[in-house]
């Protein structure tokens, strides 16, 4: 029997972006919290209307403790829209937690910062999978699509989808927010790839820590000429030799030098961080 809207209570609005709307919802059966993000499609065309649905069903193949469950879709056609549910996340996300920080002067601890390059990795590691030869590439990795659930475990969220709304269409000028995690391949129109998403990773663990991007500038061309040369500070002194180091890997303008996730998960420090959080 599909979902139906009415199947659902909605509690609040807990984010908004260029690709929707998240809610908190409640299942009414069980009580069970949620959340769906919703979105018109209306203005899609049809070939972009194909791949949301393509991407959505990709989400709902993709099984892991560190990505956001998928539960269900439901599509008004009366309105042109999708309701898609998803396992709630109380910690909510990254963006927020950097945002406090910065507000209030604090910052994470280095053990919380491995735990979020660790299990930010392995939901990455999954995404990369390849399923009938297709892997589900991030494509928009940053701290806004990060989440934590109610023990800052990390819940990966809003992958591929990114690449339907991306696309040149009247999606297009709706998104919003400066590229800062941009590859150096990216910025030169080559194509995106795996070490693409290893790229960002190390610009939001390098965000997370610093609580600036490793690149940033007041137009587009100054922060493309600082992504092709690459050069950033050290992370503060709070943090390790080793999380800096780590963390510059893969942050290398030179794709063939950025980590594999095999290698970084193969990482002695981080084998032995690993199994601290386990
Ligand atoms: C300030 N942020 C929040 O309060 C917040 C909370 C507590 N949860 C969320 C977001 C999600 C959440 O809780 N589950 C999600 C699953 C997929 C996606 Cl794309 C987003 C979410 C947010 C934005």
């Amino acid at each position: 029997m599909p979902a139906s809207l009415d199947d659902f209570q909605v509690i609040s609005t807990i984010g908004t972006g260029s690709y929707g709307t998240c809610k908190k919802i409640c299942r009414k059966k069980d009580g069970k919290i949620l959340v769906w993000k919703e979105m018109e499609y209306g203005s899609m065309t049809e070939a972009e209307k194909q791949m949301l649905v393509s991407e959505v069903n990709l989400l709902r193949e993709l099984h892991h403790q560190h990505i956001v469950k998928y539960y269900d879709r439901i599509i008004d056609r009366t309105k042109a829209m999708i309701y898609i549910i998803m396992e709630y996340c109380e910690g909510g996300d990254l963006a927020t937690l950097i945002a406090a920080n910065k507000k209030n002067g604090e910052s994470i601890t280095e053990d919380f910062a491995w735990k979020i390059l660790i299990q930010t990795t392995l939901a990455l590691k999954e995404c990369h999978r390849r399923k009938n030869g297709q892997a589900v590439l991030h494509r928009d990795l940053k701290p806004a699509n990060v989440f934590l659930d109610k023990d800052s475990n990390v819940k990966l969220g809003d992958f591929g989808l990114a690449r339907v709304l991306h696309s040149e269409s009247s999606f297009a000028q709706t998104y919003v927010g400066t590229p800062y995690y941009m590859s150096p391949e990216l910025v030169n129109n080559l194509s995106y790839n795996e070490k693409s998403d290893i790229w960002a990773l190390g610009c939001m663990m390098y965000e997370l820590c610093a609580l600036s991007p490793p690149f940033t500038a007041s137009n587009q061309s100054e922060l493309n000429r600082k992504i092709r040369l690459g050069d950033f500070p050290r992370l503060p002194l709070k943090y390790s030799i080793e999380l800096d180091m780590i963390i510059r890997k893969m942050i290398q303008v030179e794709v063939s030098q950025r980590p594999s996730i095999g290698s970084i998960l193969a990482d002695p420090l981080v084998q032995k961080r690993r199994e601290a959080l386990e």
